[in-house]
């Protein structure tokens, strides 16, 4: 069956948290429409860019793109960015069932509102190995008072002007900025606005609901918590996991998760939903929503103080729940037992050219002006540095524990080129960034691919012992990954989707700064080019019909 949507993207003032700013909604919303979908059904999707002045393009998370690499919305990767004024195509097959995300993928446009979910359900006679009587989604973000222009001029700019921790947490697009906060000017922030009324949960007493919890924030990672109800983890980016019970979800962006929430507290009340920053040391404020309890009114709130969420620097749980997350029996897809090829990424913040920048093996990600996708399919070698990125670092000589000068660090757009069909293990080895005594935990996430989970650890990997440790019994398969603070992580995934993918931060900033790499493969396998991906840098030439 083919789905057809048209999104048109466009900037209006809104005001989510209470704070009236511009925007990006589509069809006049934030989130977006949520795209469902069955397994093996065809995607449609009529971009119209009515930003007036900006160009847009559109990723859709966790879908692997087979057979479609022009279609994953990546500028400057797979494609030209969108000039205001067309109407993108993008058409895909959604070939897994599970919860997926879609968010801009150009500049730091993701900040600004374009996002929303996709549910995609299974075949018809097929059924999810655990009950539920209801499906929900929610989207949880962070939001910023200022525009992601000026957050990423600062970037950009000497001295740095970091981004810092943003104003709100919303949840389904919708939070609670304090107006009275000092610094606030008068006649923006309305705190009666009915556009920042707290997102209602309704749920009928006694009834299970499967609530499907993604995230699209630009910075933080959160801990997710409705409180006095457990909740049961059956879903991972589209994969069933092993259930787990949780009292308080922590999820990166760009991580979905399912999980089963059983309505069976006291029915006369409605309870908070809280989300809570961790891993930074937090100044934004929980952000809220209201569990409603069928038939209390949904705006009245709970009689209880919402939950504070745990402490911003407790890193043991959050370990612990990267490590709990194994591949449900019956769903496992066993790992290739070998690798063709190990890269080990190190991360690290730096300066280059007095700009604050995020490096891998000491080499600052840019985008080139003509989409690899292009270049390499036409063979457009010039269009970006032809020099292999390294395949590690010195880790006898690199202490990752401490500040270091990383002088030799540069900015290029080369990227990896993999072996069709090969096995690639990619070793993320997270270091201290410029500030003593700091590392901080990064969301990588894939695109084109799912890829298994093998390992996490703390320290530095070794690369003769840890191998040893690796679960290739029932890792779990994703799309993102947290490499923990002063820890490593590390991923499996085959070559054997033709086509060029980025593998990068989720943090919109860090992104922004740097910090990615990008795979091709099968380039020679990859079908004609659609002309509407072409139009920008080396490619203009083939726009023309
Ligand atoms: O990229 C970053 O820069 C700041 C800080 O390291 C410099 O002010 C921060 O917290 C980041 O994540």
């Amino acid at each position: 069956k083919v789905r057809y949507y048209k999104f048109e993207v466009k900037y209006e003032y809104k005001s989510p948290d209470c704070f009236k700013k511009l925007m990006i909604t589509i069809n006049g919303k934030s989130p977006g429409p949520t795209i469902y979908a069955q397994q093996g059904d065809t995607v449609v999707v009529d971009l119209v860019n009515s930003l007036l002045t900006e160009n847009v393009a559109v990723h859709w998370h966790g879908i692997r793109q087979i057979g479609t690499p022009w279609a994953d919305g990546t500028e400057g990767v797979t494609q030209c960015p969108i000039a205001p004024g067309d109407t993108f195509q993008y058409r895909f097959v959604v070939d897994r069932p599970g919860t997926y995300l879609y968010h801009a993928h150009y500049g730091m446009q993701k900040g600004s509102g374009l996002y929303g979910m996709i549910q995609v359900a299974l075949p018809d006679n097929v059924t999810e190995p655990y009950y539920y009587d209801y499906d929900r989604n929610l989207l949880l973000t962070d939001w910023y008072h200022k525009s992601s222009y000026e957050l990423s001029v600062g970037l950009n700019s000497i001295p740095f002007g970091w981004v810092g921790e943003p104003q709100s947490i919303l949840l389904g697009g919708k939070g609670k900025f304090n107006c009275s906060t000092p610094g606030t000017a008068a006649g923006v922030c309305n705190a009666t606005n009915p556009e920042c009324s707290p997102l209602a949960l309704t749920v009928v007493p006694g009834k299970t609901y499967r609530l499907r919890i993604g995230s699209l924030t630009s910075l933080s990672a959160l801990s997710f918590e409705i409180e006095g109800h457990n909740m049961t983890v059956v879903e991972a980016d589209g994969h069933n996991v092993e259930p787990f019970v949780v009292k308080n979800l922590f999820i990166y962006s760009g991580e979905t998760y399912s999980v089963l929430v059983k309505a069976d507290q006291d029915p006369t009340r409605n309870y908070w939903m809280a989300a809570a920053v961790v891993g930074r040391n937090r100044t934004t404020p929980n952000g809220l929503g209201i569990f409603n309890y069928y038939p209390n009114h949904p705006s009245r709130n709970p009689p209880s103080i919402p939950p504070a969420g745990p402490a911003w620097n407790d890193k043991p749980p959050r370990l612990a729940q990267s490590l709990a997350i194994k591949a449900l029996k019956g769903y496992i897809h066993p790992p290739p037992a070998t690798s063709d090829r190990v890269i080990v990424l190190l991360n690290t913040q730096n300066r280059i050219n007095g700009h604050v920048k995020w490096s891998v093996n000491n080499v600052s990600f840019s985008l080139p002006s003509t989409p690899y996708l292009i270049a390499l399919k036409h063979k457009l070698l010039h269009a970006f540095d032809q020099t292999p990125p390294p395949e590690g670092y010195d880790a006898a000589k690199y202490d990752i524990f401490v500040v270091q000068n990383n002088t030799n660090a540069t900015t290029s757009n080369s990227l990896y080129r993999l072996k069709f069909n090969s096995v690639v293990d990619v070793i993320l080895q997270n270091a201290n960034s410029m500030n003593p005594n700091n590392s901080e935990t990064h969301p990588w996430h894939l695109h084109g691919h799912d890829f298994w989970v093998l390992g996490y650890g703390s320290g530095k990997f070794n690369i003769s012992t840890d191998p040893q440790s690796y679960n290739l019994v029932n890792p779990i398969m994703k799309n993102t990954v947290p490499v923990h603070p002063y820890g490593w992580t590390a991923l499996r995934f085959r070559a054997d989707n033709p086509g060029v993918w980025a593998f990068h931060c989720h943090i919109e900033s860090h992104f922004f700064m740097g910090m990615g790499v990008v795979f091709e493969e099968g380039i020679e396998k990859v079908g004609r080019l659609p002309q509407s991906i072409m139009g920008c840098g080396d490619s203009k030439r083939f726009s023309k019909p």
